[in-house]
Parts: C-alpha cells; sequence; structure tokens
C-alpha cells in the first residue's frame, strides 16, 4: 500500500463575483454571482513510504489546496484519496495521528504559552503516553537543538527557532508521514541546511515519508528524490530530479579566459561540425553553451584548449532553477498564472555555478 494514494482529485471553488460600478454594487446586494474556480483538476499520484516527495510549482498552481486535502482540512469536490490507508476528510482521529504537519506560514503552536507547554498539549490531542512522548521529546530537542528555548514563548522565537519548533511539534506523536508546506521559506542559509540535515535524518532513521512543497528549489536538489510539478492544476512532470534535468536541460555552458585576443569567427573554425553556440564575453573572454545530449563536452575543449593557450576554464552545469524555468514557460504557455517574470531566478544562477577546471 502506497503512503499516499491520489486518484482523479479535484477541487473546484466557488468564488464570489462582483459586477462593477453602483448598479453593479446593488445588483450583488440582492442576487450574488458566483463561478466556479478549478484549482485542482483530476490528478493521480502515488507516493510510496519512505519517500521525500517535492511537490512544486508557481505560485497558484494548486500546491497549497492540494496539501490541504491530503491533509483533510478540505473536502475534494471529486476523486480519492487515500492516506496511510484513511480517507483524510473521514476517520480524523485515526487519520491524525499518523500525519505531521507543518505550514511555514502558520503556526500550530499557541503564541503566548512556553514551547514545552505547547508540546504537552500537543501530547494530549495525540493521546502519546508519557514514556513515548519523553523519548520522542529528548530525541528531538537534541537533534533540533532546542534545550535553550523550551522555556520560552513563541512568539520571542526567531523565526529559525520557531520553525524548529515546529517541525518537532508535528512529529511529537511520531508520524510516518510529514506533510511540509514551504518548510524553509523565509529562514536564513545555516537554518534551511540544519533543517534540511534533519530531515534527511528523520527519513533515514524511521522511513518517514515526506511530501514538500517549496518555492526553494536547493530544498528539491538537497532532499528529494522525486519530483511533482504542478502547473495550473495539473501535473505536468512526474519524475526524479536527474531525469528532469537530463529531460529539459539544455547542457553546459564553459566560460574561458584566453592568453590572447581572440575572435568568433577563430571559435567557429575550431568546433566547426559541432553543434555550439558560442558567444564573447571580451577580446579574451568566451562562452559556448553545448547542448549534452548532442554534443561531447570533451571534444569541443580539445579542439579549443589543444590550439589555443587558456588561462583559466569554468563549466557551468545549466542548474534547476533554469530548467524548471523552461518547464514552466513551456508547461504553462495557456496558462493564465504565468507571469513570464524570472528576473531573481536568473540574477541567482551565476553565484550557484559549479566550477570545474579542465
Ligand atoms: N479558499 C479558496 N477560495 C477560492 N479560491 C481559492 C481558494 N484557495 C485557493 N484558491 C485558488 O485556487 C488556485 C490554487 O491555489 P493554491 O493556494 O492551491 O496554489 P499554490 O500552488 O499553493 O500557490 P502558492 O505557491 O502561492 O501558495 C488559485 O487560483 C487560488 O486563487
Amino acid at each position: 500500500m502506497p503512503a499516499i494514494d491520489v486518484q482523479l482529485l479535484r477541487k473546484d471553488f466557488k468564488v464570489q463575483q462582483n459586477r462593477g460600478g453602483l448598479k453593479g454594487a446593488l445588483q450583488d446586494l440582492f442576487q450574488r454571482q458566483y463561478k466556479e474556480v478549478a484549482a485542482v483538476k483530476d490528478i493521480s499520484f502515488q507516493i510510496p513510504k519512505g519517500e521525500i516527495c517535492g511537490y512544486i510549482g508557481e505560485n497558484g498552481a494548486g500546491k497549497s489546496t492540494t496539501i490541504k486535502m491530503l491533509t483533510g482540512i478540505l473536502v475534494p469536490t471529486s476523486g480519492e484519496i487515500r492516506v496511510n490507508g484513511f480517507v483524510p476528510y473521514k476517520e480524523r482521529e485515526k487519520f491524525v495521528s499518523g500525519i505531521g504537519v507543518v505550514f511555514g506560514q502558520r503556526s500550530q503552536l499557541w503564541w503566548d504559552i512556553g514551547v514545552i507547554e505547547s508540546f504537552q498539549l500537543l501530547k494530549k490531542v495525540y493521546r502519546v503516553s508519557d514514556q513515548d512522548f519523553k523519548v520522542r521529546l529528548d530525541e528531538l530537542v537534541q537533534r533540533l537543538q532546542l534545550e535553550d528555548i523550551l522555556s520560552r514563548p513563541v512568539r520571542k522565537l526567531s523565526l529559525g527557532q520557531r520553525m524548529r519548533c515546529e517541525l518537532a511539534a508535528s512529529l511529537l506523536h511520531n508520524p510516518s508521514i510529514l506533510f511540509l508546506d514551504e518548510p524553509t521559506i523565509g529562514l536564513d542559509i545555516v537554518v534551511k541546511t540544519e533543517i534540511r540535515e534533519f530531515l534527511i535524518s528523520m527519513n533515514q532513521r524511521y522511513g518517514t515519508t515526506i511530501l514538500l512543497t517549496t518555492h526553494d528549489l536547493q530544498d528539491i536538489e538537497a532532499l528529494c528524490s522525486r519530483v511533482i510539478m504542478l502547473d495550473d492544476g495539473r501535473i505536468i512532470y512526474d519524475g526524479g530530479l536527474e531525469e528532469l534535468k537530463a529531460k529539459w536541460g539544455k547542457g553546459k555552458e564553459v566560460f574561458l579566459d584566453f592568453d590572447n585576443p581572440i575572435t568568433l569567427a577563430r571559435l567557429h573554425e575550431l568546433t566547426a561540425g559541432l553543434e555550439t553556440a558560442w558567444e564573447l564575453i571580451d577580446e579574451r573572454r568566451a562562452k559556448v553553451l553545448i547542448p549534452q545530449d548532442r554534443v561531447n563536452i570533451s571534444e569541443v575543449l580539445s579542439r579549443v584548449v589543444g590550439v589555443l593557450s587558456i588561462r583559466d576554464i569554468k563549466i557551468v552545469e545549466i542548474n534547476t532553477e533554469d530548467i524548471v524555468r523552461e518547464i514552466y514557460k513551456s508547461g504553462s504557455s495557456n496558462s493564465s498564472s504565468n507571469t513570464g517574470d524570472n528576473a531573481d531566478i536568473t540574477s541567482e544562477k551565476e553565484e550557484k555555478e559549479t566550477i570545474g577546471h579542465a
């Protein structure tokens, strides 16, 4: 039995429509008009036990709506869901004892009381025995370094401290499935890394199944062996991260610094017959885009390096951000949610280069 089994899952929302102008407002007062918005459109997927799966897509793609249905907060319009064998919005008590949920933007902890008191309340809610609670708490306190913050009220914690407490809270009852909605949002890189390491250790130690939505593709790279990508309520990719890269990736970009001035014509001449795209950066520097599936990178390099004197070489793998952006562009060409505004992603690209020297 898979941990999560979703068949033709759909959620339509009824949204109130406003007619314009005074006349429209008056009409609205007496007779409301509604339209249906399909947030999730008949999607199907299975997640086996012990898998960490990334659930990604642009704003408004339907990620949170799916998570809400999977955790029983929303009732689907149609379709089937089984999580741990349960229908999430039925059999609530049995169902919730097997899952943990963290919404990065919302807290499950009580704001004004000490963290430990929140934990004790959750112990009661989930009916965890004294002994299990102690063992579990000790482990979580140690792994998430909560020792010094346990007695503080949540409102006095930093975001990173709060998120570590949220994770502990979601795991106190030892659930086998963890749903995380943007768990690293707003956190600095150190805390992000700690949280990723913690999640990997939980997964390895207890076989915890994790479904994670994130806009942070580094989360995906660090954690997920599988990615489900949603666009406008539909799944447009479901598979491994490596296949995603191989399928959609454009290849490698190589930056070359030459000892002497160089021309485009000379570079084209040297790589004649190979499908490469050269660009001059300045008179001694050039970059070349090499499509991985069609051209062998060492062939290109040997033709150039053997002839011209090279000061430095930098190889940049077209990273997942770019690939995902490509997918968004092609996958959502009919979607109104695609803004095409990816400037911030582009600017990050250079920082995440993998640098190799030939
Ligand atoms: N309660 C609701 N009533 C009406 N429409 C809703 C409701 N919740 C979500 N929607 C709509 O459903 C669509 C999917 O929203 P959802 O929040 O699931 O997207 P998302 O992928 O989680 O986006 P984000 O990354 O911004 O959180 C959007 O068009 C949204 O406006």
